[in-house]
């Protein structure tokens, strides 16, 4: 299997007038992997992917797609599924009828119920596009992106408007695209599911990569959170570790070995006959590093 990354950014600007929203970007997504661009609003992930889409030229730099430009549609378009937050399908076109177009428009083949079925619009087929609800306009985007099984898969938002089980269905669908070899770049604002599903994100601030790796390398830099309430006033000086009191006068503890830390406050705790009110400890999350972002 070819090492070559699927799509390489290098240095990429991209500028809108006087204003430069995409920065000396650099980044690689590698063969199978699910790749989540990530960013604070107005960052320029919109930006960067309708660049490696192929939709938008760079100002400068190079961005490749299985080693050609986004621009060489014939070699890299039909190799490439796009799921945009917008189809913009045509209202008065049937469900079926907007299957069928996406598969001459992407020019790959594959067959129409089986499409239909994956993104469970089956029941809906001989429907208007104009009648359908916001989780099954998602859902008809989504075929979008899965038609012909294509080796790269772009979501952007995809689970936007869409209920517990259909998200479910979705990603159920985006693992099996992922057993056969799909390599995926995903953009979204539910952290947890880039936390989950992620090998790497690349998290983009003003235009440039802030951040890049895996789950754990982003968020072992920051410390873990241990959170209590203590029944009666505890001088802090009691405590076995070092602790803050938060705006709700909970003891706030943090950490970067929060296993050795717990197992101290909860050993102070039976010796001492202390409760430990509503305890929380968790490791640090997504959510975390973007708030930390700019601080
Ligand atoms: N066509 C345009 N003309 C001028 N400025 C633009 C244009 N499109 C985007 N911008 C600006 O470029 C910056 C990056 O926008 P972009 O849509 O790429 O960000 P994003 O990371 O996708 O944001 P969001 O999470 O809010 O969707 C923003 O400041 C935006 O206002």
């Amino acid at each position: 299997m070819s090492t070559t990354p699927v799509i390489e950014v290098d240095e990429l600007n991209v500028s809108y007038g006087d204003f430069h929203a995409v920065r000396d970007l650099s980044f690689e997504v590698r063969r199978g992997e699910l790749y989540a661009l990530l960013g604070t609003n107005g960052a320029g992930k919109t930006t960067t992917l309708e660049t490696v889409e192929g939709h938008r030229s760079p100002t400068t730099g190079t961005v490749r797609v299985f080693g050609h430009s986004p621009g060489n549609r014939r070699a890299v378009r039909p190799r490439m599924g796009v799921m945009l937050q917008e189809s913009g399908f045509a209202p008065d076109l049937t469900v079926r009828e907007s299957v069928r177009l996406i598969g001459r428009l992407t020019r790959r083949t594959d067959d129409v119920d089986r499409v239909l079925d994956l993104v469970d619009l089956t029941g809906r087929a001989g429907r208007k596009v104009s009648q359908l609800s916001g989780g099954e306009k998602r859902r008809l985007d989504f075929a979008t992106a899965v038609f012909g099984s294509p080796e790269l898969i772009f979501l952007d938002e995809p689970t936007t408007g869409l209920d517990i089980q259909s998200r479910d269905d979705l990603w159920e669908t985006v693992n099996r695209l992922r057993e056969n070899g799909a390599t995926i770049v995903l953009t979204t604002h539910y952290l947890e599911e880039a936390q989950q599903r992620a090998d790497r994100i690349g998290l983009m601030h003003q235009g440039t990569l802030h951040r890049e790796g895996t789950v754990s390398e982003l968020t072992r830099t920051l410390p873990a959170v241990v959170r209590f309430s203590l029944p009666g006033p505890a001088p802090a000086a009691d405590l076995p570790l070092q602790a803050v009191a938060d705006a709700d006068g909970r003891v706030v503890v943090e950490t970067f070995a929060l296993q050795k830390d717990l197992h101290v406050l909860l050993r102070w705790a039976q010796d001492n006959a202390v409760e430990l009110r509503d305890l929380e400890a968790g490791p640090t999350r997504l959510d975390d590093v973007f708030r930390a972002i700019g601080t």
